[in-house]
């Protein structure tokens, strides 16, 4: 079984990740995780923070000479321009954790809880899920994803872009399809828009996940599930409000007839479409797994939303710090990762071996036997 834990505040010293439960002899390439962790720095609509940090991970455990030794995997990744004035936030923010955090804990505000729902924690969500994604490649499983929508624009190349109008449901009115290539553009002036006008965005990532094996995750109980254990470890990402798969909500407008993915034999089991996105009673079904996550707009508006001064309890505009205006392409690499995390582990629970020489003979072991099937 891999496991993870994650430490660091937002503006502390840095961000502490233990990974355990990864096979010795993984080649870690410092370069890839390095790589991951710019990826999640970018995208248009960030604030000035990112342009301080410079996401850099300092392995302290777990690696002789770029390879695992199968010990748990120690990460740490330092804070720079940690510059802003920590006062207390007694005026919380609607969407964000000062308040419920603060009443939680017993705290005067919500700073020592914000410094912990932040999403800065996500770095090193991302520096260990690289390290799952590097197991994951050695058995050729790759993770992709990208925006889809932000703030209603949205693209119409999606994984189900070929899916006939008809079979679409009519689209909200506040939805604008881009059937462009440029999407892209469009997608920037919204945010550019929302900035000016001290307002934020949310939006739509989709993710695809390539040359899973038949066999991921159990229907024997609820815990179990693959599609249960993706949407929980999707829905702990700060701002993810939800998370289809496949079709997705479209399950309600479609006949079954239609929808069900009809079974062939040409060598292996395959199916005629994928609109179950890749997984059947929690099972992966040995088709790309596809699943969709929603973002809701950040929550510190530079036009701040009323709310109540936790010192005077009077009427009040919500503290404003620093701020991004629209996350949803770093949110996308930090999905990837978390992706990658629950299919590792779900990996290593059925392959499992302590070194990768072990985990490659049950792996290929298994890929015989279903080719025998
Ligand atoms: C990559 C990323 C960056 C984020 N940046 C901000 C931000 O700058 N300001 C903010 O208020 N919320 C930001 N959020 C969202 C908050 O962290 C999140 O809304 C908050 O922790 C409350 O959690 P919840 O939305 O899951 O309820 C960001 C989220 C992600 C994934
Ligand atoms: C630091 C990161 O994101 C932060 C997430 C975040 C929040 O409230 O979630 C608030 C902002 O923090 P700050 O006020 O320091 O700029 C973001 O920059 C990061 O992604 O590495």
């Amino acid at each position: 079984m891999i496991r993870f834990l994650t430490a660091g505040e937002s503006h502390g010293e840095g961000l502490t990740g233990i990974i355990d439960g990864i096979p010795a002899n993984l080649y870690l390439d410092r370069n890839y995780i390095n790589e991951e962790l710019r990826r999640r720095q970018g995208g248009f609509g960030r604030s000035e923070r990112m342009k301080i940090e410079k996401d850099e991970a300092i392995i302290i455990s777990g690696v002789s000479n770029s390879y695992t030794t199968g010990n748990p995997i120690t990460i740490f990744i330092k804070n720079r321009g940690v510059n802003i004035e920590l006062g207390e936030v007694t005026r919380p923010r609607p969407g964000h954790g000062d308040l419920v955090g603060a009443l939680k804990y017993n705290q005067k505000g919500g700073r020592n809880i914000l410094e912990r729902a932040s999403a800065r924690e996500t770095a090193m969500r991302v520096a260990l899920g690289s390290v799952c994604k590097l197991l994951l490649k050695e058995f050729d499983i790759e993770i992709f994803s990208h925006v889809i929508n932000i703030g209603g624009i949205e693209s119409n190349l999606n994984y189900y872009s070929n899916i006939s109008e008809m079979e679409l449901e009519k689209v909200d009115e506040s939805v604008i399809r881009v059937a462009d290539k440029n999407y892209e553009a469009f997608m920037i002036e919204k945010i550019r828009e929302a900035k000016q006008e001290g307002d934020t965005l949310g939006g739509t990532i989709e993710i695809i996940i390539k040359n899973v094996p038949v066999g991921l995750g159990s229907h024997n109980n609820w815990d179990s599930k693959l599609d249960g254990r993706l949407a929980c470890a999707i829905m702990s990402i700060p701002g993810i409000k939800g998370i289809d798969f496949g079709l997705g909500n479209r399950v309600v407008s479609t006949l079954g007839s239609r929808f069900h993915d009809e079974i062939i034999f040409n060598e292996t089991y395959k199916r005629k479409s994928n609109n179950a996105g890749g997984i059947e009673a929690g099972i992966s079904n040995g088709e790309d797994i596809v699943f969709k996550c929603y973002m809701k707009p950040i929550p510190t508006l530079k036009k701040p939303l009323e709310t109540i001064d936790m010192e005077t309890k009077e009427k009040a505009l919500a503290q404003f710090e620093r701020s991004d205006v629209c996350a949803v392409p770093s949110a996308s690499i930090v999905a990837e990762s978390m992706a990658a995390y629950v299919l590792a582990n779900e990996f290593m629970k059925k392959f499992g071996g302590d070194f990768l020489e072990e985990v490659k003979s049950n792996y290929y072991n298994y890929v015989k036997y279903l080719n025998n099937r």
